[in-house]
């Protein structure tokens, strides 16, 4: 793997599914269904109007139901990735990862449907007739040759896209990739040699795409688990093979591979040797798709061929050439104009546009996602990586074009412009900025100290922090106990993972000397001093970060918030200008709606002075997530003029802002339903708001606290932190009840600060 892979373990990734509610999907209403009057209007008998209209006209369920937005990703478990025939069951787990990728990249409702058949046409029949449901069928690991009858059939019968991911998304991957790997090698694709090595769903689909781009049949030779499909063969064959059939003496993979430019493995983990590579032309352009495991591994190729391009299905190389690239915005593309099929022309333009966007100038958002790696158009970067923002602008455009340019298009778009507006805005910026800061930490990994490091959780999220390549954890605790739970909780190769006993530490005497020459005027003593360094692990985590021996801190599992910030508070200063503070993160609405909640830390009843410091930090922390700051002051009414209390001294806060010439929106005092409503806005024409609030500067920490934990227990979002700011030092503070993964994130939050300061 190269410098940036994050390594996962099978037990972590097991962990993960079993995690809080099984699986990676669960079911959002998208209307309210509190009222009697709700449910009138939802269900019976309200329900039965928009039944009437469908009845008369089919094309009215995509204004009154969720088919035009849901895609169903069906499979019977065939081909199960490269891992063979696992039964329906079995491949759930990859189905639903594909529906959280649609949604995730795409913002399209997938839901995974596992048909338990391995007769085509029972299968056909069960898709067939649950085709209305669904805007689009996305077809997954299905085995050859059976998915080229079923995806035939079934698209001569259903009036929407039927699309099997593994033939055609596959190929416009592998096709942009060989596209640019062509022009970085100063290729023509009328005269490359191409080995494709395996003959079933995905091989065959990409060697008819790369031959429908200019690659000639002569020039091709396909190989099955029998070896090289020529012509006369009769042993293993079918009528995709023998389309495929090349006029040639080779007989092996081995054979065909010598003197050949470019390879692509659908096939198997491993089929490839050194020695065949070695025998490639100059400059030889590998594509090991196979996944899990690529046919052969880059680090293998390189050994023996510096000059090659290579590239594989795995998201912890460099060029990853996988459908995840692809089938989230052709089913947006062609869902947005109601396409009655994905046709080849949409197929193309897909395959274009993604090697088009690989060579434009990465923007700055991008290249710092993936820090560390070379981002140019170059032979490690032949195609866009899977968390480029751009994708949702650009590729669904290009396909919509082709779909209404080949007249499949029963909804056209009359403005282009604004529908890759309308792309953007759905995709959460806050997902994306999280990405983004994970990756700059995998970039400059730094070392972080967890204070509680004996605690179960804390030397899991470690072993997380260590494992996913961002950087050194150190666990403050006594190393006998601390080994006994990392046999018990079974992590091998812990080996980066330091531990430090705070009572018998190398550095323990200049922690507490340190600790003495901040504390000696303030009624410190310095056996004091020891006595704290040694037995208190918040205060020796803190002076470890004091003193450089760490960059950042972790605590809170065992203590309150309170206590432990006292702790640490000790040790360290506020930043200099900077008012120690919390800002949580409400990801709601699906991912759709991001506010930042502030001070959820610290201030009891901040002052107009501290409050209009706290909106100053929070909107900063907002933009660096990428959200144009919209700052409401929040009370419990709005514009009231009301003298004395709260209410006035959040109107000095506004006051106070609005004299310091920010350069963000802000308004207020203001009740929260009006600073999230656009209409109820309304009422307030002079506002300087001029849309929805994203930053909510609370009127006290405990309508601060208790609204964030509301939302986090009731509301059905995600609230990320408090994210303590303001410190000399990054430390972050967990809440109690904190998850492994909560955990890992504030380690990464507290590394980034690290990096690039609060
Ligand atoms: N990177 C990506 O985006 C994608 C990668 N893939 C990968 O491609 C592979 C095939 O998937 P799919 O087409 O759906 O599966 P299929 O079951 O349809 O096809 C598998 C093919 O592999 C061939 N094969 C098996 N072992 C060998 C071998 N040792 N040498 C040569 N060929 C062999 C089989 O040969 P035979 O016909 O003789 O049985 C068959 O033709 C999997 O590893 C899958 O993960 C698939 C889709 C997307
Ligand atoms: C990526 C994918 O779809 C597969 O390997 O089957
Ligand atoms: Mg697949």
């Amino acid at each position: 793997m190269d410098d940036q892979s994050i390594r996962v373990t099978e037990r972590e990734a097991l962990l993960m599914h079993a995690s809080g509610r099984p699986g990676k999907l669960e079911i959002h209403p998208t209307k309210p269904l509190t009222t009697q009057r709700d449910l009138s209007l939802a269900y019976s008998p309200g329900v039965a109007a928009p039944c009437e209209q469908i009845a008369r006209d089919p094309n009215l369920a995509y204004d009154y139901t969720a088919k035009g937005n849901m895609v169903a990703v069906i499979s019977n478990g065939t081909a199960v990735l490269g891992l063979g025939n696992l039964g329906a069951l079995a491949s759930k787990p990859v189905m639903e990862g594909k529906a959280v990728l649609f949604k995730r990249f795409a913002d399209v409702d997938g839901i995974d449907l596992e048909v338990d058949t391995e007769d085509e046409e029972e299968f056909i029949n069960c898709v067939r007739f649950l085709g209305k449901t669904f805007g689009g069928i996305n077809l997954e690991d299905i085995k050859a040759p059976e998915c080229f009858t079923i995806e035939t059939r079934l698209r001569e019968m259903m009036d929407i896209p039927v699309f099997h991911d593994d033939q055609h998304g596959t190929a416009i991957i592998s096709a942009a990739g060989l596209i640019n790997a062509c022009d970085l090698t100063g290729r023509d694709l009328k005269d490359v040699k191409l080995v494709v090595n395996g003959a079933g769903a995905a091989a065959i689909a990409c060697c008819e795409l790369a031959k429908a781009l200019g690659v000639k049949h002569d020039n091709v030779i396909m190989c099955d688990s029998k070896g090289v499909i020529y012509k006369g063969r009769k042993e293993g064959m079918n009528q995709w093979k023998s389309a495929h059939a090349s006029d040639t003496d080779a007989r092996t993979l081995a054979e065909a591979l010598d003197g050949a430019d470019a390879f692509f493995g659908l096939s198997v983990k491993g089929a490839v040797t050194q020695e065949m590579v070695e025998k490639m032309a100059p400059k030889p352009i590998i594509f090991a798709m196979a996944n899990p495991d690529p046919e052969i591994t880059p680090e293998d190729v390189k050994a023996v061929r510096s000059d090659a391009i290579t590239a594989t299905g795995r998201s912890d190389y460099s060029n990853q050439i996988n459908n995840v690239l692809g089938f989230p915005y052709i089913f947006r593309g062609a869902l947005d104009v109601r396409a009655s099929t994905i046709n080849e022309d949409m197929k193309v333009a897909c395959a274009h546009a993604l090697a088009e966007l690989a060579r434009e100038d990465v923007p700055d958002e991008v290249a710092a996602a993936y820090s560390g790696r070379r981002l140019r158009y170059g032979p490690d970067y032949i195609i866009p990586a899977p968390f480029d923002p751009r994708l949702i602008s650009s590729i669904p455009p290009a396909v919509a074009e082709a779909a209404m340019a080949s007249g499949v298009a029963r909804r056209p778009i009359i403005d282009m412009d604004e529908y890759r507006n309308e792309l953007s805005a759905r995709l959460d910026p806050t997902a994306s900025s999280l990405q983004v800061i994970c990756d700059k930490v995998r970039g400059n990994p730094r070392r972080i100290v967890f204070a509680e490091g004996e605690e179960e959780k804390t030397i899991r999220a470690a072993y997380a922090f260590l494992n996913a390549g961002y950087g050194t954890p150190i666990l403050v605790g006594r190393e006998e106990k601390i080994q006994a739970s990392m046999k018990h909780l079974g992590l091998i190769d812990a080996k980066g993972i330091e531990i430090n006993n705070s009572s018998i530490g190398p550095r323990t005497r200049e922690y507490s000397e340190y600790l003495y020459r901040r504390l000696q005027r303030k009624g410190a003593l310095m056996r004091d001093c020891n006595r704290w360094v040694n037995q208190n692990r918040n205060i020796f985590a803190a002076a470890m970060v004091a003193c450089g021996d760490a960059d950042g801190m972790v605590s809170g599992l065992t203590r309150s918030f309170y206590s432990t910030y006292d702790d640490v508070a000790r040790v360290l200063d506020p930043a200099k200008e900077e008012l120690p503070m919390g800002v949580s993160i409400v990801v709601s609405g699906g991912g759709h709606q991001t506010v930042f909640l502030a001070d959820t830390r610290i201030h009891e009843t901040p002052d107009a002075l501290e409050m209009a410091d706290i909106a100053v930090a929070a909107a900063n922390k907002a933009r660096k997530l990428g959200h144009e700051p919209r700052v409401a002051f929040l009370s419990y009414s709005s514009f009231s003029g009301r003298e004395g209390g709260r209410c006035e001294e959040v109107r000095k806060a506004v006051e106070i802002l609005a004299e310091r010439n920010v350069d963000f929106e802000f308004d207020g005092e203001v009740t929260v339903n009006t600073a999230l409503d656009k209409e109820m806005m309304k009422d307030y024409p002079f506002t300087r708001l001029s849309g929805p609030a994203n930053v909510l500067v609370m009127p006290g920490l405990h309508t601060a606290d208790i609204s964030s934990k509301l939302l986090q227990k009731l509301g059905g979002g995600t609230v990320i932190g408090p994210i303590l700011m303001g410190l000399e030092k990054p430390v972050q503070i967990v809440p109690r009840d904190t998850t492994v993964s909560e955990m890992v994130n504030m380690a990464i939050l507290a590394a980034h600060d690290a990096i690039v300061g609060r």
